[in-house]
């Protein structure tokens, strides 16, 4: 297949100016390819939402989103974003422009975003095709009013489902008996599944509040004309189920189960398995027959009401699947789907980290949304001109496993300074996605296995599968097989060249040859189909099986841990085990230790202070005796004056005595002398005598 190489004028845009004219994409939008084929970049869409009062308020409106036309956008950073600071240093500009299939600014009805966006894939949708719409921003961009929109507002979920209804007109199949089954299929209910069927409808209606249904007919213009209504005069009927349900770290889970409303179960996820021919379809999802827009809206009610009960809205991407059958003669002859999905912003996951490598090593993955923007970038790569073809990993996730229609995406935007920094990564994460071109209404996409390429069923003229149930229908193939249908245009223009009757014949019996070699490839081919789709129903088969045995045994060691645990608990328990009175008395033994600690503690606290008053008093008694010792010295000092005068008196006594013996003499008036000898010498005597201490070194 010839491939059209996406012009990419980045490098040129750059380095102009002042400017970081980054993500232009080519401007045109459509290339014709050989053969009439057109082909095109995915339709990504802007959509920017009005500021709100608050956010005025709080000054958020800082020119951040420029819109110069109807297809190109520029980012402007405000201050303080960790965009302006990363430009200040020299890392990167702050300035972006970014191009879009349709820009639609915040003056922009939802009627008029509907006809400009999602109308041409409705069309598609009424005529068999399948569809999808992602929408994708950071939290309090948009999103919920643009896919949903309120009751005055309806958004873009609200005019599908309308616009399907208004299709169908008198034509809607009453029966509940034909569902979708697997992913393309249908099955026949018994009456008793039917009955199950009505309940569960029941349940979830009853679940709701009739007043606030978000979905209303009232509020929608009609649409202008989308596709042929089919006559009255027309047999066929159709009958519409609806899915709700969401991804969150890769589990899927059920949004219209009506054990989800209440908190205290656990929620269970849902598997995702392949349908036997390489298609992706989530088991035993919950599918309500709908027959009007009132009942559509319930069900989303029932299912947002799940939403916001979860605990917590990260990282959930919600998927609203629309499924239209085509029913002829009590036969579903045609299934298309129309999913409008709602992506997880990325801001969700990291507030610095961006998308791709960086978010991976920011160890919180959404895991979905990464692999979404792989496969892109993938898909981008692959179709640039130089560049090797990489694999595209779709299925290395659930939502890119679930999803390869043909998609287009709106990315919803807020003008405020304070989230510029995340709304930068939408932009620069639609930016891939508006690179990617889609073929002849499918995302053109490099099968990741040899078996995907083996899987789509191949289809005859009027349409009808090739293999019915596994075996090959002769019929159709006979007429698949005409020779207009096995000779593509190159074949023609290589026999117009041939035109000389010496070659006729023998282009005639080549031609001949060759239509025999591809009837046999073909019938090979089929074969090979079939084969490999039993083989990858068996391997499904095995996969589900093995994976409940495994759920089993590992039950079973649970149970084993469980059990092994109670039992050395009860051993320890057997060990450690201490009579009731024996206990008591340790308990006592303890509180006796304890109080005897204490008091030692007091006795040691007592014994503290009773040293230090020791030593205090100590040294008060070393002040005392040295002043006594002075004292001593002191009296010691008067005693030896007194021992010196007793001397003396007693030498003057003797003297006196002498004197006495001596003949009278004329004494001479010395009367007051000797009274005054005598006052010396006796005055002393009267005094107490202290006696003298000998032990002077016993002083402490
Ligand atoms: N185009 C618009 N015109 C007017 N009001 C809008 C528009 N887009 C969004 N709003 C309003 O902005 C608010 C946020 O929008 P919405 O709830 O749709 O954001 P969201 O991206 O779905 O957020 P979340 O991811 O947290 O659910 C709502 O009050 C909504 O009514």
């Amino acid at each position: 297949m010839s491939t059209v190489n996406l012009t990419n004028e980045d490098s040129e845009s750059m380095q102009t100016g002042e400017m970081d004219m980054t993500y232009i994409s080519t401007s045109s939008q459509q290339t014709e390819l050989p053969g009439g084929a057109e082909q095109q970049t995915m339709r990504v869409y802007l959509r920017v939402r009005p500021f709100s009062k608050e956010e005025l308020s709080d000054k958020e409106d800082q020119d951040c989103v420029g819109i110069e036309n109807s297809q190109t956008v520029t980012l402007n950073a405000p201050k303080g974003s960790a965009n302006m600071k990363s430009s200040e240093k020299g890392i990167g500009m702050s300035l972006h422009k970014f191009s879009f299939s349709q820009i639609f600014g915040p003056e922009r009805m939802q009627s008029e975003l509907f006809e400009a966006t999602v109308k041409s894939q409705m069309s598609d949708f009424l005529d068999g095709k399948n569809a999808l719409l992602f929408s994708y921003g950071v939290t309090n961009a948009g999103k919920t009013y643009t896919i949903q929109g309120t009751p005055k507002q309806p958004g873009i979920l609200p005019r599908v489902l309308d616009a399907t209804f208004q299709y169908m007109g008198g034509h809607l199949y009453d029966g509940m008996d034909l569902k979708p089954y697997l992913r393309n299929d249908a099955q026949y209910l018994d009456p008793d599944q039917v009955k199950q069927e009505k309940s569960a409808k029941a349940a979830i209606f009853a679940s709701v509040k009739e007043e606030c249904e978000p979905l209303r007919s009232s509020g929608l213009e009609s649409c202008s004309a989308l596709t042929s209504n089919p006559t009255e005069a027309d047999s066929s009927q159709f009958a519409l189920w609806v899915a709700f349900f969401e991804i969150y770290n890769e589990c899927v889970y059920d949004l219209l189960q009506s054990s989800l409303c209440s908190k205290s179960k656990k929620r269970s996820s849902l598997r995702v398995c392949d349908d036997g021919a390489g298609n992706s379809y989530v088991k035993d999802l919950r599918w309500i027959n709908i027959h009007t827009l009132g009942e559509a809206s319930k069900v989303l009610q029932f299912g947002n009401k799940n939403r916001s009960a979860a605990a917590t809205k990260m990282n959930h991407h919600s998927i609203f699947t629309i499924k239209l059958l085509k029913i002829e003669d009590s036969t579903v002859t045609r299934i298309s789907e129309f999913s409008l999905c709602d992506l997880a912003g990325s801001e969700r996951c990291n507030k610095t980290k961006t998308f791709g490598e960086r978010l991976k090593e920011a160890g919180n993955i959404n895991n979905s949304l990464l692999i979404l923007g792989k496969c892109l970038t993938a898909l981008r790569n692959n179709q640039t001109e130089g560049m090797k073809n990489s694999y595209i990993p779709f299925r290395e996730s659930k939502l890119t496993k679930l999803f390869q229609a043909e998609a287009s995406m709106i990315v919803n935007i807020n003008q405020c300074a304070s989230t510029y920094d995340e709304t930068l990564h939408v932009m620069k994460f639609s930016a891939v996605a508006k690179q990617v071109w889609v073929h002849n209404d499918v995302v053109q996409v490099i099968p990741d296995k040899p078996l995907k390429s083996l899987a789509p069923c191949l289809v005859g003229h009027d349409g009808k599968p090739l293999v019915k149930n596994g075996v090959i229908d002769t019929q159709a193939l006979e007429s698949f097989l005409s020779e207009e249908e096995l000779l593509d245009e190159e074949d023609e223009a290589n026999m117009s060249l041939a035109m000389q009757n010496e070659l006729a014949n023998m282009i005639e019996s080549l031609r001949t040859k060759l239509l025999a070699e591809r009837k046999r490839n073909l019938v090979q081919e089929m074969e090979i189909r079939n084969e490999m789709g039993n083989a990858i129903r068996q391997i499904e088969e095995l996969k589900e099986s093995f994976g409940e045995k495994l759920e089993n045994t590992f039950e079973i060691y649970k149970d084993a841990i469980r059990e092994h645990a109670y039992q050395s608990a009860m051993n320890n328990l057997e060990d450690d085990y201490v009579p009731l009175d024996e206990f008591i008395a340790e308990q006592d033994k303890v509180k006796l230790i304890i109080s005897l600690e204490k008091r030692l503690k007091d006795m040691n606290v007592t014994l503290q202070n009773a040293r230090d008053g020791y030593l205090e008093k100590s040294s008060e008694l070393d002040d005392l005796q040295r002043s006594s010792k002075d004292q001593t010295e002191s009296m010691e000092e008067i005693l030896w004056q007194n021992v010196e005068n007793d001397r003396e008196i007693t030498s003057l006594k003797s003297e006196l005595a002498t004197l006495s013996q001596k003949p009278p003499v004329q004494l001479k008036p010395k009367r007051g002398l000797l009274a005054n000898i005598r006052d010396a010498v006796t005055s002393p005597r009267k005094t107490t005598r202290t006696p003298r201490k000998t032990d002077r070194t016993a002083q402490p």
